[in-house]
């Protein structure tokens, strides 16, 4: 996949293309990434690339013409899908970082200020995400999250390749709770299902343990979800218990 952000701080980006697993990605050839910089497009001498909203207000806007020269730019490198990053947006959703894994290229647009003429949303932008409701100071952290949640995806960047399956939000439930050495810390017992050997066991718990975690902290989930028939059962056992 080859990723372009337009953004007035290509360096910020370095923070996942030199670290972790998305680093080595980049390094293993399983991503590519450029940034382009909307300055070097300015058309005035100055590079102004931000000017004073019409109508007054705080702040100030980018300039559309800065904006869509550095997008045409990118776009003559690949046809990727633009994203604009803005809590005006959709809610970046684990099925939106599946749906866009699968694209050859993004060109993420990172505005700054108090964003962007609204014209060049309508004539270059394909789509609009928010990471969540509320304002940072730039694009670039949105789009690194994106970045991050999209590449996790993609066949060969996570070292064992079922543990993106195994994501929170990729069955659709919370996460089940993890334990590791020692097997008591502050008086506190791993469960003993985790060391019995018993897989069917042990994925049953995990399961049930996934389940009750979503009812608790996010029915909003569990109400888009269809279950299976083992998962209903644990429900069932699960309100039984809460009830109890
Ligand atoms: C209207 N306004 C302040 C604004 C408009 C566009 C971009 C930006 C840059 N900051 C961002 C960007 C995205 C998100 C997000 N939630 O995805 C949060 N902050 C700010």
């Amino acid at each position: 996949m080859y990723i372009q952000a337009v953004t007035l701080f290509g360096e910020m980006f370095r923070s996942i293309t030199e670290h972790g697993v998305t680093g080595r990605a980049l390094q293993r050839g399983l991503w590519q990434f450029d940034a382009v910089n909307p300055r070097q497009f300015a058309d005035n001498k100055l590079g102004y690339i931000d000017d004073r909203p019409f109508g007054g207000g705080p702040g100030m806007i980018m300039m559309a013409e800065p904006l869509q020269a550095a997008i045409h730019a990118a776009k003559s490198q690949q046809n990727g899908r633009v994203i604009y990053l803005s809590p005006q947006g959709a809610p970046l959703t684990h099925r939106k970082a599946a749906e866009l894994a699968k694209l050859d290229g993004l060109i993420l647009v990172c505005g700054r200020y108090e964003g962007i003429d609204e014209r060049l949303l309508t004539s270059s932008i394909d789509e609009e995400i928010s990471i969540g409701d509320f304002v940072v100071s730039g694009g670039e952290l949105p789009a690194m999250m994106l970045m991050d949640a999209v590449l996790r995806l993609i066949p060969g960047v996570l070292g064992d390749a079922d543990s993106a399956g195994q994501d929170s939000f990729a069955n659709g439930l919370l996460d089940c709770p993890h334990y590791t050495r020692p097997i008591e810390f502050q008086g506190m017992a791993v469960p003993a299902v985790l060391r019995s050997g018993n897989h069917a066991l042990i994925a049953e718990w995990r399961l049930e343990q996934a389940l009750r975690r979503t009812l608790l902290r996010r029915p909003d989930l569990l109400a888009e979800r269809e279950l299976t028939p083992e998962e209903s059962r644990l429900l069932r056992k699960i309100r039984q218990e809460e009830r109890d």
